[in-house]
């Protein structure tokens, strides 16, 4: 399966990059029945030298040189450079004026202006860019962009790009019609994801608060990370909240976001794969680069070195991607649970990374969907993180039930043991008074057992605890509880029997008891007990009703009456007396 998923990954970006070297027939835009296009490829570019030129400038160096097209449909020409011009042209050929939006689909750019030109006559100029105001904007839109009315014949259209962050201009021309179709698209799948994603964060950060698991909380702060991240890198963010702090601001922030998810995803990958037990080396890689880098950004930023901070801030994005892979690969060898899915995930994101990137850098097409394939990655990867912390959550969930029973049971003989007892044997009892029935509690106790374990040696008493509590656990009935209560000792809670029934099974199983043998080198070993009885009958116990006692009580009872057993000679069951005093009952001589 997993390797039908990367046969058909690989298809994807095949088919994707095939459709890279077509170029248009004719590079003018014809606005006739005009739906959407990408300009990429209809538009000459250059870049400027020395100084700002006014766009009659731009357009005579345009008329002059033979300036490039652009090989795809966005042009990318890197972080921290020089100003660029771009130029296309649009062909209206009805008479009515052709409402156009052009829009350029990426955030990061400073400064843009647009100039439209028809007949060497300034028509339009249009400003924009991340360092005005958002009210000031030519539209309320997450990227620049402007509509127009071209009228009839060819327009030229020119655009002055600047910008310290990455250089890329995706142009998309669509009549306005389709531009709203197309925010709407986006405002949906946008909405769907976030809400995704975010659900996604919610929940694991409840898992986090319940198991402590820190897994599920650095997982929870990894998804919050990407989806703020994203938020802000398509020019959502600043459109909804930071709008009106600034270009420098918002390209700080955008920054500063960037490296959350990483550093999150790759703390959230050590814990998950617990990589520090088998890849001390590369866990301390991957630890040291969660530091310098957003120490370096950090520098950069009180130096003022934004393109520093950037390329800093690509190279972890892009680092931490492989570092995931290369995480799971190793996480595989050292046979880790759950290291094939996370292998399947990471390379899922990272090829969608891949794709998104190579889009805005003009390798591949720019579209939607090779746009957004950095959220379709990530959406994948989350659901299959998403399996795999379900699937550690269950191991969790078995271990605490494994401890749960571990703490409840006695090692030694697989019974209860005094904490496993006391919870069940308390509703056993008021369960019995609530319904009036008699209930009774046994103390059984090895006779003399200092004695084997002297002359047999510890192994053999412990063999003798092995067998007495099997017998006493298989004479007891489904409805009543067993529990080792100390050393040699065993207690019973009976269930509707009275003190009465149950000195007669008390009696019953001293006699099996003495019955068995503990097969040893040095010969066969027997053991006699003596056994405490304690219960109600016809609800009264020690001339008190049985809703006046309380369990703690009862056993007390009990207690005495072993006591009673003890020094009356051992091998024998005592009953308690009516007169007990329970409340000032002597410790049991063992
Ligand atoms: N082998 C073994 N010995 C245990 C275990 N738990 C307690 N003991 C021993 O059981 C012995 C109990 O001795 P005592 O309390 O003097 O009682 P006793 O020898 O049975 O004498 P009476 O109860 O008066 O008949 C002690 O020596 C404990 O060390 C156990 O799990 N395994």
């Amino acid at each position: 399966m997993g390797l039908r998923l990367l046969i058909l990954s690989l298809m994807f970006v095949v088919l994707l990059v095939s459709g890279c070297g077509k170029q248009p027939s004719d590079r003018v835009v014809d606005l006739a029945g005009f739906e959407s296009q990408m300009l990429g490829q209809h538009s000459r570019y250059f870049q400027e030298q020395d100084h700002k030129l006014s766009w009659q400038q731009a357009a005579r160096a345009f008329a002059q040189s033979d300036y490039p097209y652009g090989a795809s449909e966005s042009i990318a020409l890197g972080i921290g450079t020089d100003p660029v011009w771009l130029h296309f042209q649009v062909n209206n050929p009805t008479q009515a004026d052709a409402g156009i939006r052009l829009a350029v689909k990426t955030p990061w750019l400073d400064v843009i202006d647009a100039y439209i030109v028809a007949d060497n006559t300034l028509i339009a100029h249009i400003n924009g860019g991340d360092y005005l105001p958002f009210e000031q904007r030519p539209m309320a839109h997450e990227n620049f962009a402007f509509e127009h009315g071209f009228s009839s014949g060819l327009s030229d259209v020119y655009l002055r790009v600047e910008s310290l962050g990455p250089m890329a201009i995706p142009i998309e021309l669509s009549s306005i019609e389709q531009a709203q179709q197309l925010d709407l698209g986006n405002a949906y799948r946008y909405g769907l994801l976030y809400g995704m994603l975010l659900a996604l964060s919610l929940y694991n950060l409840l898992l986090y608060l319940i198991t402590r698991e820190k897994e599920f909380g650095l997982y929870s702060l990894y998804l919050a990370g990407f989806v703020v991240n994203s938020f802000s890198y398509t020019g959502q963010l600043h459109e909804i909240i930071t709008a009106d702090f600034g270009v420098h601001f918002q390209d700080w922030l955008d920054c500063f976001l960037m490296i959350t998810y990483s550093v999150a995803g790759l703390h959230f990958a050590r814990a998950l794969l617990k990589t520090k037990n088998y890849a001390p080396v590369l866990d301390r890689v991957v630890v040291w680069t969660t530091i310098v880098f957003p120490l370096g950004i950090l520098l950069g930023a009180i130096a003022n070195q934004l393109v520093f901070s950037l390329l800093l801030g690509f190279l972890l994005n892009s680092g931490f991607a492989t570092l995931f892979i290369i995480m799971g690969i190793r996480a595989r060898q050292a046979q880790v649970d759950s290291a094939n899915l996370f292998i399947i995930a990471s390379v899922t994101a990272a090829c969608c990374i891949g794709i998104s990137t190579m889009a805005v850098a003009g390798i591949v097409p720019y579209n939607t969907y090779t746009f957004q394939a950095i959220e379709v990655g990530m959406v994948f990867e989350a659901i299959m993180l998403a399996i795999v912390l379900a699937k550690r959550f269950n191991l969790v969930q078995q271990d605490l039930a494994v401890a749960e029973k571990f703490a409840h049971t006695d090692p030694l003989t697989s019974v209860n043991n005094r904490r496993g007892f006391q919870q069940p044997a308390e509703a056993l009892f008021n369960a019995a008074v609530a319904n009036n029935q008699d209930v009774a509690v046994l103390l059984i106790d090895i006779d003399h057992f200092k004695r084997i374990n002297d002359q047999y040696g510890h192994t053999v008493g412990d063999e003798v605890i092995q067998l007495a509590a099997n017998c006493l656990a298989n004479s007891t009935r489904k409805t009543d509880l067993i529990a080792r209560w100390g050393g040699e000792e065993f207690i019973m809670l009976l269930n509707n029997t009275s003190q009465a029934e149950g000195r007669n099974f008390a009696e019953r199983i001293r006699m099996s008891l003495a019955e068995l043998r503990c097969n040893t080198p040095s010969g066969s070993v027997n053991f006699t007990v003596s056994i405490g009885a304690a219960g109600s009958n016809q609800w009264v116990c020690a001339g008190k009703n049985l809703n006046e006692l309380s369990l703690a009580e009862l056993i007390k009872c009990a207690d005495s009456a072993l006591y009673e057993a003890k020094k009356s000679g051992r091998n024998r069951v005592v009953e308690l007396c009516d007169a007990c005093p329970f409340t000032e009952s002597p410790v049991a001589e063992k």
